[in-house]
């Protein structure tokens, strides 16, 4: 339909499923796990829409039971590389003169699968790839990623409505056009929801991708990628390329028709982006957009005010769920000198009631860290934390690899406000609390703002409101996502809309208007009505 413009009415967040015994949705995500687990996959690069083999195989295992592979996939090298570039410039032509309505019908289309028939698969696939227990697979693959891509089908209407004023006697339009070359998209491990928004945000701009996930998140990946396929995703659109980071991101970013980097992962690989684009600026053929959202080092920050049971109960959900490994997961917590006592006890009676082990056992609380490597390194900071005199481990802190990556709920008790584990990200079940003299307040929300060089997210929690006014105002800037009386986690899409700055990134808020419009390059249209048929002005003519 050329000659109408269509409406997209309004949006409703995915409702999150219960999962009770006996329910419709637990008995359908049970025969998924058990069917994905009765196969091993062969797991293809998808180019252009045809699957490329190439050999050279890295596998996907359960992170609690790491003995077990579900997955092999094959790696792109050099010439997978080069076929994905030439084939996302070659669907670029089709692509971005396919009318918007036409475009946005596909990723609606994939929403209402992912909420419907490919809601357990995908559910599974994402507690079996990235141990997560059901009800954060439900929050992630099923409710966030069906949000992205609803959402961002609403704000491509919004946008495309804004047009210019136009002056008597003229016409301006305002054409949101696609960037021109193609988009990269990286992802990281631990939402599958955030690797479908990294790839289709662009796409549905009228953009083409190449999407290289993370190798610990090949499999739920590709069975978002094989979502999109059924509902009707264009061959070489999206082009699917697993393998190793550094090889594919080289040769990617020296391409002279990188038109933008879509990223979300740790801040360090991202930093290590921008200078190779730094790198190779003379190269392209316009300047790319670069869009990362990083790392964190969030915060809960007690004011003596605070509801005890309230903050708690924030801390071990902002702290553990998912072991931990949220960009936006509490890391660190100031509380008062004055509560202390109370938090501490309820703290350590609540966490003694966690249970850690299979996701699979729906009674689980927790399930294992990502991979071998996460394991080691959460643990080297813990053991820091033993072997220190500054230091004391509250509860938790024992680690076991034997059968998943398991590490407990751990809390660290530091007399140091910057020591190691108050300052660096750990992405693991490890909170640090510094506890603070009540009268030191105000000096200890500044030691809160320059503790990490991290800006993501951070909570508070007081009733007294001059304490919020006081913490709201201080801590402008060390969070761009910021919870009174809330934990730090859990963003909902068109809600809060999620992102920060300093070291957390660029801050242009995965899942909303800000995001999309960093995929278009506006152009502005004027015709004129009322042509000007002399040079002169009123006042020259004689
Ligand atoms: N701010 C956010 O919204 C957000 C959300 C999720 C995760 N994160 C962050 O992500 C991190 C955890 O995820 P991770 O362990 O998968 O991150 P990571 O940095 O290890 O990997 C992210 C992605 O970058 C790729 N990569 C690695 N080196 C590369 C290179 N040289 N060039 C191009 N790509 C390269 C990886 O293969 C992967 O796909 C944490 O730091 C977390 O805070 C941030
Ligand atoms: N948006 C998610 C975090 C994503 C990063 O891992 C949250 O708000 O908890």
């Amino acid at each position: 339909m050329i000659n109408s413009i269509s409406k997209i009415w309004g949006f409703e967040n995915e409702k999150v499923l219960d999962y009770m015994p006996g329910s419709k949705e637990r008995m359908e995500l049970k025969r998924a796990l058990q069917s994905l687990k009765e196969e091993v996959l062969e797991i293809p690069l998808i180019i252009g829409g045809k699957e490329v083999r190439t050999g050279n195989m890295g596998q996907c295992i359960i992170p609690h039971n790491n003995k077990k592979v579900i997955a092999r996939y094959h790696m792109a090298g050099e010439a997978e590389v080069k076929m994905a570039i030439q084939s996302a410039l070659e669907a670029k032509r089709e692509w971005e003169k396919l009318h918007w309505e036409h475009r946005v019908a596909i990723f609606m289309k994939a929403a209402e699968l992912a909420s419907t028939s490919w809601r357990a698969r995908i559910n599974a696939a994402t507690m079996l790839c990235q141990g997560k227990t059901f009800i954060q697979a439900e929050i992630d693959s099923a409710c966030e990623m069906i949000d992205f891509l609803r959402y961002n089908a609403r704000c491509i209407y919004e946008i495309y409505s804004e047009q210019p004023m136009s002056a008597k006697g003229t016409w301006n339009r305002m054409e949101y056009r696609p960037l021109e070359g193609f988009v990269f998209a990286v992802s990281p491990f631990n939402f599958t929801a955030i690797g479908c928004n990294l790839a289709t945000a662009p796409a549905i701009c009228g953009n083409v991708v190449l999407w290289k996930p993370s190798s610990d998140a090949v499999y739920s990946s590709y069975m978002v990628f094989k979502l999109l396929q059924e509902a009707g995703l264009p061959d070489g659109v999206i082009n699917f390329i697993p393998g190793s980071g550094g090889i594919i991101g080289n040769m990617v970013l020296s391409h002279e028709s990188l038109a933008g980097v879509h990223y979300t992962g740790s801040t360090e690989v991202f930093r290590t982006m921008w200078k190779n684009v730094a790198n190779n600026l003379d190269k392209y053929r316009t300047f790319p957009r670069l869009v990362g959202e990083t790392g964190g080092k969030d915060y809960i920050f007690a004011h003596n005010s605070a509801n005890i049971d309230a903050l708690v109960a924030s801390m071990i959900r902002g702290a553990f769920e998912y072991q931990g490994q949220k960009c936006s997961a509490a890391s660190r917590a100031y509380i008062p000198r004055s509560i202390w006592p109370e938090v501490k006890e309820k703290l350590v009676r609540d966490i003694k009631t966690i249970k850690v082990g299979d996701v699979e056992d729906f009674g689980n609380f927790m399930g294992a860290v990502i991979n071998q490597k996460a394991f080691n390194t959460i643990k080297g900071y813990i053991d820091y934390a033993k072997e220190s005199n500054e230091a004391e481990i509250i509860i938790g802190g024992n680690c076991d690899d034997s059968v998943g990556y398991f590490v407990e709920p751990t809390v660290i008790a530091t007399t140091n406000p910057y020591f190691k584990t108050m300052v660096e990200e750990i992405f693991g079940p490890v909170i640090t609390v510094y506890v603070y003299e009540d009268e030191d307040f105000e000096d200890i929300i500044k030691i809160c703002d320059k503790t990490s060089p991290y800006g993501l997210t951070g909570a508070i929690f007081a009733r007294d409101r001059y304490a919020i006014a006081k913490l709201e105002e201080e801590l402008t800037h060390n969070a761009g996502n910021f919870y009174i009386n809330d934990k730090p986690t859990g963003a909902v899409v068109g809600q809060q809309p999620f992102g920060g700055a300093r070291a957390s990134g660029t801050n242009d808020k995965a899942g909303s208007k800000y995001n999309l419009l960093r995929w278009m390059s506006p152009r502005t249209i004027k015709e004129n009505l009322n042509c000007v048929t002399d040079y002169r002005y009123p006042s020259n003519m004689e």
